[in-house]
């Protein structure tokens, strides 16, 4: 830039110099005229007048040069600059007067722009945007500063996380979302991508992490038995590993840390309905023992960190749930006999259906956790609800409910598959003031128009089946 404006400012010098050689050998001739004196006078005089004469013509002559050559050279390309810088300098103007028209409109539509952005943001902040897997608007609570806590759920992106993120969310809690996309999904929490008071970490939990928080809320683990035995060695050391990396993250930052566990610690029981004080039937080398025997020691972690490090730790054991957003290829029985039914595909039921299950819906458990967390008792509590039902009677009773033509096919019994399951709950009863309140049926025919929508969008789905499998998206 500043080159070229040095090189301009030559041109124009030398423009100059050029104006000036051609002027200089007129001028050289004014001075060399010829006026002369001596002589005879008449001569002289003759002489005298013709050189007057002749210096009047060279002066008229020389005046109407130099007049020609001011209007020439000075006058004209002057006038011509003139001329064309006033309409130069006019079309500039006016093209400055348009662009400050327009620039004061943008001004005015910049300000208008940032105030309904401002307006938008101020909104959002205040509540969840509605998506296709979450399409309905939930508001969030505002809470001093001193009243808000900052808490951690790990697995915060799988289906029991995200909607416990949700309540917490909707109490005006800053939230952490710790998940390594393995189950979890990320368009289970992407209506909070937007809030400020709402985070996403990938990773995972195997791995330490420094942050501070208040809470923690540590639900990391695949659940379904296809996708915790796709990888057992990685099961058991996500809840082992993560579990002892979440204590010791409490421990420093002296949080609060709740861990979900699950009704599988009494592997086959022979205690029926099972309550806390049952120690289980677990198969130690079997196909569930990296979930069942990884959910026992991180019990054992929990309260020996409790005992000698003095956390403050909460354990709940997780009946059978279900509801919206369960993984579609989770394999799990609730998901993948809606989703046979709805497409009147075989509903297959492992064994002769005559094992029992108990199905609370998922909303009755995010209550129970967030009773236990915010209660006194630290001991394990049973969260499910006790409606028990034979798989085989499971099965027609989803037929029924989806109006499906399909048929029952029986297929091979799993290893291990605990041959009953019901909770006792008197206890989550008696300290937290908590039973489920959905009855299975309601439950059931939310989850049904959820698969019903998540089917719409994807055309056909296959459930998983019952071996070991990856989660597919
Ligand atoms: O849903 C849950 O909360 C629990 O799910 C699983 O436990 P499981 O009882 O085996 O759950 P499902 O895989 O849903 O199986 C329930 C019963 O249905 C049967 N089933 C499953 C799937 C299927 O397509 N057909 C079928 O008959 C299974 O063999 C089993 O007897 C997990 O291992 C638990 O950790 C978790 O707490």
């Amino acid at each position: 830039m500043v080159g070229t404006q040095n090189l301009k400012h030559r041109g124009v010098k030398d423009g100059i110099g050029k104006h000036q050689q051609s002027i200089l050998p007129v001028s050289s001739s004014l001075a060399s005229s010829p006026v002369s004196v001596s002589g005879e006078e008449s001569k002289n005089r003759r002489g005298f007048h013709s050189s007057l004469f002749n210096c009047w013509i060279s002066k008229q002559y020389l005046l109407i040069l130099m007049v020609g050559m001011l209007l020439g050279y000075v006058m004209l390309p002057l006038m011509l600059v003139e001329t064309n810088s006033f309409t130069f300098f006019g079309q500039i103007q006016q093209k400055e007067n348009l662009f400050a028209g327009s620039s004061t409109r943008g001004l005015v539509d910049k300000n208008n722009i940032q105030m309904r952005l401002m307006e938008d943001q101020h909104i959002l902040s205040r509540q969840s945007l509605p998506t296709d897997r979450s399409p309905l608007v939930m508001e969030t609570a505002v809470l001093s500063d001193h009243r808000r806590k900052k808490i951690l759920v790990t697995g915060g992106a799988g289906f029991v996380g995200s909607h416990l993120v949700d309540k917490l969310m909707m109490e005006g809690h800053e939230v952490t979302v710790l998940d390594n996309l393995f189950t979890g999904q990320k368009k289970n929490v992407a209506h909070w991508f937007h809030h400020p008071n709402f985070n996403l970490v990938i990773h995972d939990v195997t791995e330490p992490i420094h942050l501070e928080i208040d809470e923690i809320y540590h639900l990391a683990c695949p659940a379904s038995p296809p996708h915790y035995q796709f990888n057992p060695v990685k099961t058991i050391k996500t809840s082992t590993m993560g579990t002892l990396n979440m204590l010791g993250l409490a421990r420093r930052v002296r949080a609060k840390v709740l861990l979900t566990s699950t009704s599988e610690i009494y592997g086959d029981p022979q205690v029926h309905p099972q309550s806390e004080d049952y120690w289980g039937n677990v198969n130690i080398i079997g196909p569930r023992s990296c979930y069942d025997e990884g959910k026992r020691v991180a019990e054992t972690m929990m309260y020996s960190y409790k005992n000698q490090n003095k956390v403050e730790v909460r354990v709940a054991r997780i009946f059978n749930t279900f509801g919206p957003r369960m993984h579609p290829n989770d394999g799990r029985v609730v998901s993948n006999f809606i989703i046979q039914a709805l497409q009147n595909k075989p509903l297959t039921v492992y064994g002769k259906g005559e094992q029992t299950r108990s199905f609370q819906y998922v909303s009755d458990l995010v209550d129970g956790l967030h009773a236990l967390m915010n209660g006194d008792y630290d001991g394990p509590v049973n969260l499910g609800n006790p409606d028990e039902f034979t798989m085989k009677d499971f099965a027609e009773y989803v037929k029924k409910l989806t109006k499906s033509d399909s048929e029952i096919r029986f297929l091979e019994k799993t290893e291990d598959d605990p041959s009953k399951r019901k909770p006792d709950i008197s206890l989550a009863k008696e300290v937290l003031g908590w039973a489920p309140k959905v009855s299975v049926e309601m439950g059931l025919t939310k989850t049904i128009s959820y698969f019903q929508s998540v089917l719409d969008e994807a055309g056909e789905i296959i459930p998983t089946g019952p071996g070991a499998s990856k989660p597919q998206n």
